[in-house]
């Protein structure tokens, strides 16, 4: 509920409007990363500066990447991994305790129940899921949708924290959000106000976005990071053949970065992908030739890989191309002015 829904004058709604909060002030420093300050070394700011707002930041970067920030030497680069290891635990654990850590993983519902059910649940918070399919599957679409149910309570299919979204093709529309926003009872102006939006002018430009998204994320809770297209300004910045090596090292550091905030800020990462025809002889074979761009890198550093295919009228289809843990098996959802849904009896 919202600030804007909820009735002054009703006693009960106010008690539990004062429980939450409460609760919330009790969860403080309990769940989330743990921020950067709580470190107790010098230098805090030089490493705000270069975009580490977190003790989990630190913990999870190798040394040698510590030690390009200016004025950290090699005796403060060890003292910083020795101080975060305290913090963040990196060690081994049982299997045991590990699924129940993975039991208690949120997901992101996709407005579609079918979807959910496929994905095991909704879009996995803290790991990358690739979205690609050809122009109009609904990869914006359920982009849209999702930056608002990444709003709801945990309880239904939300994940309680905003949404930041990198365009790199000028595919935002705000009106979508509203009309999603409405159909979940959100208040629109909320809603819109929980989604950070920014356009990607270029490749380095997507990158230091991720940055400055860092930084937002250390300040308050965010639940859903949104990079729709991924490859997009790569195929135009990096266009001849002999600049291949050069993309995809830069892609290769941008999905390295990607997975940091997804473990670092426990978010969901979803990237839209385009897709290209194969011309090496998969044709013969596949009746469906057309593969992800973005080449192994993508492909190895996405947790979870969908395809998106036309189906009738506003119907797609959605296969799990690869995935650590769901068998590869689809199901269709449709697009509708509220969002990605169920097919309705009403489409045949
Ligand atoms: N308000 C709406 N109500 C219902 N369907 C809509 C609405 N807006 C867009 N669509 C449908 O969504 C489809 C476009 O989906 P989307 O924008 O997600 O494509 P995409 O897969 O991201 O493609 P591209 O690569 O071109 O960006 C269109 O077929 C359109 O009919």
């Amino acid at each position: 509920m919202t600030d804007h829904e909820m009735d002054q004058d009703d006693p009960q709604q106010q008690q539990h409007q004062q429980q939450i909060e409460e609760e919330e002030e009790d969860d403080e420093g309990i769940y989330g990363p743990i921020p950067i300050s709580k470190l107790e070394v010098s230098d805090i700011k030089k490493l705000i500066e270069a975009g580490y707002n977190t003790v989990e930041a630190i913990a999870y970067t190798p040394k040698r990447a510590l030690l390009q920030v200016k004025g950290i030497s090699e005796a403060k680069s060890d003292k910083l991994l020795a101080e975060a290891s305290k913090l963040v635990p990196m060690g081994f654990t049982t299997a045991s305790e590990f699924h129940h850590r993975r039991s208690e993983l949120i997901c992101l519902t996709t407005g579609s129940k079918q979807l959910d059910t496929l994905l095991g649940g909704g879009i996995e918070t803290g790991s990358i899921t690739e979205v690609f399919g050809e122009f109009r599957t609904g990869k914006s679409q359920l982009c849209h949708t999702l930056a608002v149910t990444c709003q709801l309570p945990i309880d239904m299919g939300g994940g309680e924290g905003k949404c930041l979204y990198i365009d790199t093709e000028g595919t935002f529309r705000p009106v979508r959000l509203v009309s999603i926003a409405k159909r979940y009872g959100l208040n629109e102006d909320d809603a819109l106000d929980n989604v950070a939006y920014a356009r990607a002018y270029n490749a380095d430009h997507q990158l230091s976005l991720l940055n400055q998204a860092a930084a937002m994320m250390s300040e308050s809770r965010f639940s859903l990071l949104i990079v729709d297209s991924i490859m997009a300004l790569y195929r135009t910045d990096f266009a001849g053949r002999g600049e291949l090596s050069a993309r995809q090292q830069h892609v290769a550091k941008y999905m390295r970065t990607l997975q940091r905030l997804a473990d670092e800020f426990g978010i969901a990462v979803v990237i839209t992908n385009q897709v290209v025809a194969q011309v090496d002889g998969g044709m013969m074979f596949n009746p469906d030739p057309k593969k992800p761009i973005g080449g192994n890198i993508i492909a190895h550093s996405s947790t979870t890989r969908l395809s998106f295919k036309k189906g009738k009228g506003e119907q797609r289809i959605c296969k799990i191309y690869d995935s650590p843990c769901l068998p590869e098996s689809e199901t269709v959802f449709a697009i509708y002015e509220d969002g990605i849904g169920d097919p309705r009896d009403d489409d045949d």
